[in-house]
């Protein structure tokens, strides 16, 4: 992967401030079960644009959730690491070492989103903060609270979870620029190994150029902690997305490796011939071709639960299902390596930079990021407070612009007091999550 490039020594730059994290203890694995001591450290990046409103709301939600569960036993003690606009300025550099060593020991961390450039510039820092950690399932669970306004007329139907690989893909990040040395290097090198398929190329002159990696091990990790997790949570039916009609060797290759790891390692047979097959629970394991998919969501969303899918179509089904239950503002997601436990919570969403600063966007995708993260660390009962909190403020009709605006009858709240009217709301009811 390409390096994150840093243009002037670290030691001209203030060093960042450090929290107090005297009495946090470092999360750990064993035997593939995290051991959570009752203060753990977690590295957070508060991120660029609004993520600075979305972090300062969001940190209040986490701390007093967890209060209100284990009144003082357990406390997070946080530790802010740096990447992006506030890491450049302060290091000199998008993405410190430091900050993937931070990560790296601490195990579980937490993110606000992080700006990419279009076109030039640096490469995306959250997806190299994925390929750095090896954070292969991107998860984003999909579901309507009661209230939110959507745009489908039975929102209730929408409810999957996304496990979009996170590693390979066109956003591996291997192209060549139009006109540039290495795009002619590379031109040159296929057109005298494949000469037929270099004439494929309809203008070679002037294309830039960009390669697809997508291996069967990359796959079979993937759909292996999809799979796990279809059965964990007794899942009718688990769909492979792709467009392997077109891309035969790679979301072909996808499709396939997904349906022969079904079989051999969980003891899945075909029906009636195949491909679709079945495991011996009952779950169905079944393809949809991606732009086939992509109208059968909206249409029939009830026939679908977990996806398995690539990373670009993970991100595009991502915030068209995150658009069927309310919008991307209430959209969360985590990275996870199911082997070394390693995980960072984030939202679906981006920097949503016309609004920085204007204390105005709704914090919920990064407030429920943070509740995934207490499930995760098998913290349920502060994360069942945050979803109770969440389902009460929206019920009661405080909520933020991006709601309000379609909701009769509601009261315009700031990204701040959305944050304090969750944290009003908490009432321990127990609530689906
Ligand atoms: N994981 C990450 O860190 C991600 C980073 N990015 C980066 O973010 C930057 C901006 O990307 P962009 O394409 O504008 O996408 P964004 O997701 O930042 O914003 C697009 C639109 O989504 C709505 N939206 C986003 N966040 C919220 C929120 N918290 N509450 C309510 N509505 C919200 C707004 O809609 P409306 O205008 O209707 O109000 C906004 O204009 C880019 O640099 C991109 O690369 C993008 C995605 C993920
Ligand atoms: O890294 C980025 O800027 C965009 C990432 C993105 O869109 C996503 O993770 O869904
Ligand atoms: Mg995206």
């Amino acid at each position: 992967m390409e390096k994150i490039f840093t243009f002037v020594p670290n030691y001209f730059f203030k060093k960042p401030k450090q929290n107090n994290i005297m009495n946090g203890q470092k999360i750990t694995i064993s035997n593939g079960a995290l051991q959570v001591p009752d203060q753990p450290v977690i590295p957070f990046i508060e991120g660029d644009g609004t993520g600075p409103d979305i972090w300062a709301a969001s940190v209040r939600v986490f701390d007093a959730a967890v209060e209100k569960a284990y009144k003082g036993k357990k406390k997070i003690q946080w530790l802010e690491v740096l990447a992006g606009e506030k890491a450049y300025n302060q290091t000199g550099n998008w993405l410190p070492a430091e900050t993937l060593t931070q990560f790296r020991d601490y195990l579980v961390g937490i993110k606000g989103p992080l700006t990419t450039p279009v076109g030039g510039g640096i490469r995306s820092l959250n997806v190299a903060l994925r390929q750095e950690l090896d954070l292969y399932a991107c998860v984003r669970p999909v579901r309507w609270f009661t209230g939110v306004p959507s745009p489908l007329k039975q929102p209730e139907l929408t409810d999957m979870v996304i496990f979009r690989e996170n590693t390979e893909d066109i956003y591996a990040g291997i192209e060549f620029k139009e006109g540039s040395p290495e795009a002619d290097k590379f031109k040159n090198l296929f057109k005298e190994n494949f000469p037929q398929l270099y004439k494929k190329i309809r203008f070679p002159e002037t294309s830039g150029i960009g390669i697809k990696p997508v291996s069967k091990e990359g796959t079979e990790r993937l759909v292996r902690a999809a799979l796990e997790y279809a059965i964990k949570f007794n899942k009718p039916s688990l769909t492979l997305v792709h467009k392997g009609n077109i891309m035969k060797f790679t979301e072909g290759g996808f499709r396939d490796w997904g349906y022969e790891l079904a079989k051999r390692e969980f003891g899945a047979v075909e029906i009636d011939g195949g491909p679709w097959c079945k495991l011996p629970g009952g779950l169905i394991v079944k393809d949809a071709i991606a732009d086939a998919f992509l109208q059968q969501i909206l249409l029939r969303p009830a026939e679908y639960d977990v996806i398995a899918t690539l990373n670009l179509n993970g991100d595009y089904v991502s915030d068209a299902l995150a658009a069927q239950v309310g919008g991307i503002g209430i959209a969360p997601g985590a990275n996870i390596n199911y082997v070394t436990g390693h995980a960072i919570f984030e939202a679906t969403h981006g920097t949503a930079p016309k609004y920085a600063g204007q204390d105005k966007v709704n914090p919920g995708s990064v407030i429920l990021s943070g509740a995934m993260m207490l499930e995760y660390m098998g913290w349920q009962e502060a994360a069942d407070l945050i979803y109770s909190g969440l389902e009460n403020a929206i019920a009661a009709k405080r909520v933020t612009y991006d709601f309000e605006r379609l909701m009769e009858g509601a009261t315009l709240l700031k990204c701040s007091e959305f944050g304090t009217e969750i944290i009003k709301n908490m009432d321990g009811a127990k609530v689906s999550a």
